[in-house]
């Protein structure tokens, strides 16, 4: 190749502004599809802040991509502008619970976040206590803000309820002067607050709202938004609409969505493809799906793998027997069965019966498994079944990148 040919393609031929279909692309208002409604009940929440006055706690609940992140940080964006427009000095902050899950850490981003030029209070990473990362934060929202907002994204992955109770009794307890706060706490386990420490639980549950699942059209307006992602004429007519039936199908998630559009651009892109062909949103759909499912089980421990794959091998075995229905629901003690010979293939000892149990309450925890009891008369007593909720051939495909 000579000095003059071209080594590197000069002008996507699939994309224009592939960045509205990233995953943190916070989209403005007119492309927000929808949530008129939830929109409005959270300000009506957070509305005192405008003024200076407290801004109600709020619990956000949905399953995944149902916007509630995005709504969330929408009208707090909005809230800082308004107030400014009152003269009133608002900010917020933003936490993923997932990523800062102690309360050190949180704590650290949150002050790092609502730190200015202004104050010379200095936020290390780290080397300084919990104490100290408060003591600093309640400094500089004082000197420098008559209301905070603070985002708590994935608030149950929290280790535990330090932070909350710190941040929800903050003005009662007198560690705050005159800044007022609100928390936004957002999560998509229904169960969560349950788990909550009594206390914290009645000051930081305020305001609750739910959030439902998108439903095709609504997704579909979703992705017909930000369709200016592509090339004019580049996308086919049938991709969106596909797309939009896929993800409505499995609960629908926008950001399963978003996804399947983006993985077909780029299967076009990879095979060099003229146009996104609504052939390719299968594959998209696939590749959108290991993904998720790969991010829910990172960091899980290896027991926690194995019993998945015994429940996903016996989920395969009975989907290929035509008798059993596709849902099919399985007893612990026949997982546990083939569990057992799991451990002896990886050379390691297993688990009680007790502790799969455990492990299967959290995959049922994380909506991966379904739980239900069952009661088997007299002579059986009452019993759980365990049913895989994801595609058995995508849990397969993620177990068997991460089992060595
Ligand atoms: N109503 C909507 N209009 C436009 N885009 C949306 C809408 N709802 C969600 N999205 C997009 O879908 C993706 C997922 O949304 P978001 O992160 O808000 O979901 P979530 O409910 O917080 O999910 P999770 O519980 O998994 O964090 C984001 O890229 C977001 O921009």
């Amino acid at each position: 190749m000579s000095e003059s040919d071209d080594l590197f393609i000069r002008e996507d031929p699939i994309f224009v502004n592939k960045e509205l279909l990233e995953i943190n692309h916070l989209p403005e208002e007119g492309r927000i599809v929808g949530r008129d409604e939830e929109i409005g009940q959270l300000a009506n929440a957070v509305n005192p802040g405008i003024f200076g006055q407290s801004p109600s706690n709020v619990l956000i609940y949905g399953k995944t991509g149902t916007g509630k992140s995005l709504c969330a940080k929408y009208v707090s964006r909005r809230l800082v502008q308004t107030a400014d427009e009152e003269g009133v000095s608002a900010t917020h902050a933003y936490v993923d619970c997932a990523q800062d899950g102690t309360e050190t850490q949180a704590v650290q981003t949150i002050a790092s976040s609502v730190n200015t030029d202004e104050t010379d209070i200095y936020i290390p990473d780290k080397g300084i206590s919990t104490a100290t990362y408060y003591k600093r934060l309640w400094k500089i929202l004082d000197a420098e803000y008559d209301v905070v907002l603070i985002i708590l994204d994935e608030i149950d992955k929290l280790e535990d309820d330090d932070i909350l109770m710190q941040l929800s009794r903050a003005g009662e307890a007198g560690k705050l002067e005159s800044c007022k706060i609100g928390v936004i706490g957002v999560s998509n386990k229904i169960k969560y607050k349950d788990r909550m420490d009594e206390r914290v639980k009645s000051s930081l549950c305020e305001r609750e709202f739910v959030f439902p699942p998108y439903d095709a059209s609504q997704l579909n307006e979703i992705m017909v938004a930000r369709s200016d992602a592509f090339r004019d004429g580049v996308l086919d007519d049938g991709v969106i609409p596909r797309a939009a039936a896929l993800a409505a199908r499995e609960h629908g998630d926008a950001r399963k969505a978003i996804d399947i559009l983006r993985y077909a651009g780029e299967i076009a892109q990879s095979i060099e493809a003229e146009t996104v062909r609504e052939e390719f949103v299968t594959q998209a759909r696939e590749r959108a799906e290991t993904d998720r499912f790969r991010e829910l089980i990172r960091g899980s421990t290896p027991h926690s793998r194995y019993v998945l794959q015994a429940l996903t091998m016996l989920s395969i075995n009975a989907r290929e027997d035509e008798t059993t229905p596709d849902n099919q629901g399985f007893r612990t003690t026949r997982i546990y069965d083939l569990y057992e010979q799991i451990c002896r293939q990886e050379g390691t000892d297993s688990l009680s019966l007790r502790r799969v149990r455990d492990l299967l309450k959290e995959h049922a925890f994380l909506d991966i498994v379904e739980q239900s009891r069952h009661s088997g008369g007299s002579a059986e007593g009452s019993y759980t079944e365990h049913t895989l909720l994801e595609d058995p051939a995508v849990v397969k495909d993620v177990l068997a990148d991460t089992i060595e």
